[in-house]
């Protein structure tokens, strides 16, 4: 199926933390394509795939990266496409610098921040997921389902001495 979202990370390194990002897409049954990108190490090839991005058909770009994190941000000056950004978690400050890199986007140039690992990386693509489900009635539904089972799965094991 063609690919909805454009998932894109600044290293190869980002995965460990982006493999999130595609499963949780893969688990809400959204086609997405995965790539190393980077504004520093590949710039022109930055600009090609986000110039590109629309009229292949791309909807959402979800992109990863971490330190002098610019990824999401030079990706979003070449898109009016959503751009959802994940701060990766640096060794060296812990993602601080990664998220602040990110978040901080000048007036007229948005990117939408997620939290710092993990979390960002899955809730990346549940905000995809709920950017998408306006247009595709499946998506929403599948993404309620999520949900749903979330809530089920509290509720099922209220008492935390059992064990997660
Ligand atoms: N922040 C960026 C960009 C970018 O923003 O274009 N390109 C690579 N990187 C980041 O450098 C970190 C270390 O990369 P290496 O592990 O390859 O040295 C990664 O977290 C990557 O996202």
């Amino acid at each position: 199926m063609q690919p909805l979202v454009g998932l894109i990370m600044g290293s190869v390194s980002d995965w460990e933390t982006l493999q999130h990002t595609a499963q949780t897409l893969d688990r809400l049954n959204i086609p997405h394509e995965v790539q190393v990108v980077s504004a520093h190490r590949t710039p022109d090839l930055l600009f090609e795939y986000v110039a590109s991005a629309e009229e292949r058909g791309l909807e959402v770009i979800i992109a990863g990266a971490g330190g002098a994190a610019h990824l999401p941000g030079m990706a979003a000056a070449k898109t009016a496409l959503p751009v959802l950004g994940i701060p990766v978690q640096s060794q060296m400050l812990n993602g601080l610098d990664s998220l602040l890199s990110i978040v901080q986007m000048p007036a007229g140039v948005p990117v939408g921040t997620l939290a710092i690992g993990k979390a960002g990386a899955i809730n990346a693509a549940l905000f995809a997921a709920s950017i998408l489900g306006n247009k595709y009635p499946d998506i929403r539904v599948t993404l309620a389902e999520f949900r749903r089972n979330q809530t089920e799965a509290v509720l099922a094991r209220p008492d935390p001495r059992e064990g997660a």
